[in-house]
């Protein structure tokens, strides 16, 4: 029942709410294996937020904060930005953790999966709860590589606000506009936070126009570094117009001090932080009617006048209205510059109440996450994260509801409200929380058990990680019999075949990666066919005749149409039958076998006799429309992908070099410092195991990023090629 409830949330204002998401369930499955144990190893952490042993009265006001002072967060950004690390220090700085956690060591709270530790990278979501000045703040790290984009969206749709974390030399980078995007379709309030002004190269000024140019974004500048590179030591707090400075021989950044700018002390400083206020304060009235009214009113005269306070509220409501981000620095590994951004977290993003969510949900068992522990609880109030366990039937992207009558009347509700179209957007989509929109697997390879018998094992595996994951498509080859895996990237892949030995204990076997392309033909072509078929005593007789033509959609989902006299009568039934075959035919092209884009079906006429099934009616168009694709011109499709390569000057023609072997195309080289940043397409098949290639090339100096950008028809040569392989490999298969 509950995978019926996808789209339904339940609102309701008197009774204590509870907002209970799958999203929660991330990391859940490992974690289950360490439920019993609320004592974490290895790690030296404090008693948990409010926590005074296992005292229920405290444990009642540390999981009931006012909704007021809670702050659902998540941290997001390009891959090695610094989340991990910045999240390290906020949970050190907020008391979660005594010790500083540290990525390269492999030793961090939020990357515990084994993969993470390894390989020094975050590859699911992780939650974890702690206070700062009085507000209760949960808060995901989400992984920044481009194959765990799903992780991403699945958390943001149920954030209230995010931090953007920028490798201050990059400035905006490749994923930073993805992540950004899904931010922005779920109206996600963000602060952005320049990491990494430690390391040579870093610069506020570039970071900050980038933010301007690439993400279009409105950049407020709450904080001025002092000093860039090595030589950064502290940060001018704008608003205030404070110094903050880090004592240098501090191993833990705890002790800092904050000191007014003093014009006898900082005459320059000062200036410029003037300037930077009275910039920040025109800017803001721009965007603000209510506080332009109060600047021009009262402080028109001196904008040093205004108040902190009432500069703070203004930007406030600004980032709530996702108008305009405000900007802070600092370096998260040498510990400066994160106490201020929690106090930013707090001030400027939204509390739960001032998103426009509501959710009632009863559950048996609920637990608070601190990452990979947990503590059962008795309720939870509105606004705050939980996990939940023992849901069998619900999947990533689910939301759940009450009861099933609660949903159907949210359904009613948000029908009827879809019905007046004026006031669709604002009220009825209210209710529902975006699906997540699951990207199409690019790769795909064959996944064998140890034996045999282990097979049920593996579908049962692969069956609980696809909840989860459902970027993960899981295919039974109608050929061979074997199961296949359909994934998001190399890396994906490796990852879930890790997963299926640590966490399910099975040795599987993987066939080489394929690229998944797709087919399409190039004319429009007619066909006929008649299915006559006796089964008992009864005759199924069905003639269809219809034209299949190439159309522009870039999608796999056929576009079908109906002549005037089919349309006419045709029962409802007959319909579907013959949408299902259109579908089924499209599944798989006369070429390779893949998914065929980009066509229309028309169907001119169709003669059943009464009695014939409506399976029989499906397998007719199905094969019809066979028997067309086959008799077209045709193309194989292949995935483009976008690419963006940083690399030193040094390594830059040895890196075209290589593209250019990989039937790359270069779209343009940029200078960002000392790094040229080149971005093009390059056809995911030529891009195989580029990880290791362009370590090798550049001696492991230059870093990457890759996403899909569309598909594109393969040249007639290549066509050659790849087809003479695969029957090949068919046959191998
Ligand atoms: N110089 C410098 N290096 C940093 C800073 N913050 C993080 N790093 C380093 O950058 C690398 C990546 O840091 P992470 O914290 O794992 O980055 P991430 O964004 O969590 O990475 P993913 O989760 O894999 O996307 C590590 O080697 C860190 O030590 C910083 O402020 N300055």
């Amino acid at each position: 029942m509950l995978s019926n409830l996808r789209k339904f949330v339940v609102s309701h204002k008197k009774i204590p709410i509870l907002h209970i998401n799958n999203m929660c369930c991330s990391k859940m499955r490992a974690s289950l294996q360490r439920l019993k144990s609320h004592v974490p190893l290895g790690r030296n952490y404090s008693s948990l937020p409010g926590l005074i042993g296992n005292d229920i009265k405290s444990l009642h006001s540390v999981i009931n904060p006012p909704i007021a002072k809670i702050r659902n967060i998540g941290i997001m950004a390009h891959i090695d930005a610094g989340k991990t690390t910045t999240t390290e220090r906020i949970l050190y700085y907020s008391g979660y953790t005594r010790s500083l956690g540290d990525v390269d060591d492999g030793d961090t709270v939020t990357d515990f999966m084994a993969q993470e530790r390894e390989r020094g990278i975050t590859i699911q979501s992780a939650a974890v709860t702690f206070d700062w000045k009085g507000y209760r703040v949960n808060l995901i790290d989400t992984p920044g590589h481009v194959d765990f984009t799903l992780e991403v969206e699945r958390c943001l749709r149920v954030l209230d606000g995010a931090v953007a974390v920028f490798d201050a030399s990059a400035g905006v980078e490749a994923q930073t506009l993805t992540v950004w995007r899904q931010a922005d379709k779920h109206k996600i309030p963000r602060i952005c936070f320049l990491n990494k002004m430690d390391k040579t190269g870093a610069s506020f000024k570039y970071a900050v126009e980038s933010i301007r140019e690439k993400l279009k974004a409105k950049p407020l500048l709450l904080q001025l570094p002092l000093g860039e590179g090595k030589a950064f030591k502290g940060v001018v707090d704008v608003v205030n117009k404070e110094k903050l400075l880090w004592n240098p021989n501090s191993d833990d950044g705890k002790d800092f001090v904050r000191n007014p700018l003093l014009e006898m002390s900082d005459p320059e400083l000062l200036k410029e932080t003037t300037e930077a206020r009275n910039a920040l304060i025109e800017q803001v009235a721009d965007l603000d009617d209510e506080f332009a009214d109060l600047v021009l009113g009262e402080f028109s005269e001196n904008f040093d006048l205004l108040p902190a306070e009432k500069l703070q509220t203004a930007i406030r409501r600004v980032t709530l209205a996702q108008t305009a981000v405000p900007v802070l620095c600092g370096s998260a590994l040498k510990n400066k510059g994160v106490q201020p951004l929690l106090d930013a977290v707090t001030v400027y993003l939204p509390s739960p109440e001032e998103r426009n969510y509501e959710f009632l949900e009863r559950i048996s068992r609920l637990l608070l996450p601190f990452a990979d522990q947990h503590i059962e609880i008795p309720s939870l109030t509105a606004g705050n994260i939980a996990l939940t366990v023992g849901l069998k039937h619900t999947a990533t992207g689910d939301t759940i509801a009450s009861s099933k009558s609660s949903a159907l009347a949210a359904a009613r509700r948000a029908e009827t409200e879809g019905g007046k179209k004026h006031r669709r957007n604002n009220e009825a989509e209210r209710l529902l929380l975006a699906g997540v929109e699951i990207p199409e697997p690019v790769f795909f390879c064959t996944i064998e058990p140890p034996s045999v018998a282990k097979q049920p094992d593996l579908d049962y595996a692969l069956k609980c990680l696809q909840r989860e994951d459902p970027s993960l498509k899981v295919k039974l080859d109608a050929d061979s019999g074997q199961t296949v895996l359909c994934g998001m990237g190399e890396l994906h892949i490796e990852i879930i075949h890790d997963r299926i030995k640590r966490e399910y204990g099975l040795e599987t076997y993987l066939g080489p990666l394929q690229v998944a392309y797709r087919e399409t033909i190039l004319n429009a072509v007619r066909a006929t066919d008649t299915l006559d078929r006796t089964l008992g005593d009864k005759r199924h007789l069905v003639t269809v005749e219809l034209e299949v033509k190439p159309v522009e959609t870039a999608s796999v989902m056929p576009v079908i149409e109906y002549a005037g006299s089919v349309s006419e009568d045709l029962p409802t039934a007959s319909q579907e039958a013959i949408e299902n075959g259109i579908h089924s035919a499209c599944l798989q092209g006369p070429l390779l076998g893949s998914p065929v884009q980009d066509v229309a079906v028309a169907v001119h006429s169709l003669v059943i006799h009464p009695g014939t099934s409506t399976t029989m009616i499906s397998a007719c168009v199905s094969r019809c429309i066979q028997k067309a694709l086959k008799k077209a011109d045709k193309q194989v499709l292949e995935p483009l992908m976008k690419l963006e390569v940083t690399v030193t000057r040094d390594y830059l023609s040895l890196v075209l070099a290589d593209l250019a072997q990989r039937r790359g195309t270069i779209q343009e080289i940029q200078t960002r410092q000392e790094n040229k940043i080149i971005t093009g397409f390059v056809p995911l098949a030529e891009i195989m195991g580029y990880s290791t290639v362009l370590r090798t090339l550049t001696s492991g100096s230059a870093t990457f990023a890759l996403e899909l950008s569309n598909y594109e028809a393969m040249n007639p040569q290549d066509q050659t090629v790849l087809l003479g392989r695969r029957s090949g490999l068919t046959q191998v298969l």
